[in-house]
């Protein structure tokens, strides 16, 4: 498993050893041990997600505030989404910044998403198939969301404004300047 830092601290790309034979393949999708070296502290995942949705279709951009924060591991295993994730970390020195990379069934390249980053995705490909580990349980009452298209964010989404489809939730959700943020405390204490 090859894993880098992106332009954002904290936020990896991981990219697993790929070994081909006559029958096919095999990878090891996840390595707690290759994490936690690359990343410098420890991270318990405790529930695994799982979405499909059709081209065009945008999620997010979605967060759970403290004590429910959530870091997120997240891969494609069908068709193809481009994959954001923005520091929403006030004190941050790239609050407001987003790191954007496609993740593919082809490209088997995962994203890990710390504490303190709201996530979303657009699907390219007709469906896609998006599997994620989260290390917080949901909390409904902890869930919040940021607009898509605020225009602070300045998110490329690739597609036609006028071919995404977002949930009625995600449509209005609050700009970054109007969201719920987090407090200024280590968010994984
Ligand atoms: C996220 C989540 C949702 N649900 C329920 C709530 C609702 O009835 C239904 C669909 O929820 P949503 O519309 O919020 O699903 P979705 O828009 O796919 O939400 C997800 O988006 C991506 C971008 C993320 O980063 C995730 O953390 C999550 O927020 O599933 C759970 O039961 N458990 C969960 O962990």
């Amino acid at each position: 498993m090859k894993i880098t830092p992106t332009q954002i601290a904290d936020v990896l790309l991981l990219e697993p050893r790929v070994l081909e034979d006559s029958r096919g393949y095999f990878m090891e999708t996840f390595r707690l041990d290759a994490l936690h070296a690359a990343l410098g502290f420890q991270v318990g995942f405790v529930q695994d997600n799982e979405s499909c949705s059709r081209c065009g279709v945008l999620r997010g951009l979605h967060y759970q505030l403290p004590p429910f924060a959530q870091s997120k591991l997240v891969r494609v295993v069908a068709g193809c989404v481009l994959d954001v994730a923005v520091d929403i970390r006030r004190e941050s020195p790239t609050f407001g910044a987003c790191v954007s990379t496609e993740l593919s069934a082809e490209n088997k390249r995962q994203i890990f998403i710390p504490r303190g980053f709201a996530h979303g995705f657009v699907v390219l490909s007709e469906v896609a198939v998006v599997q994620y580990k989260v290390d917080n349980y949901y909390s409904s009452k902890s869930d919040r969301g940021i607009v898509y298209n605020d225009p602070h964010l300045g998110i490329d989404w690739r597609l036609p404004a006028d071919q995404l489809l977002l949930s009625d939730k995600d449509s209005h959700q609050p700009s970054l300047k109007e969201a719920e943020l987090f407090p200024a405390e280590n968010l994984y204490e």
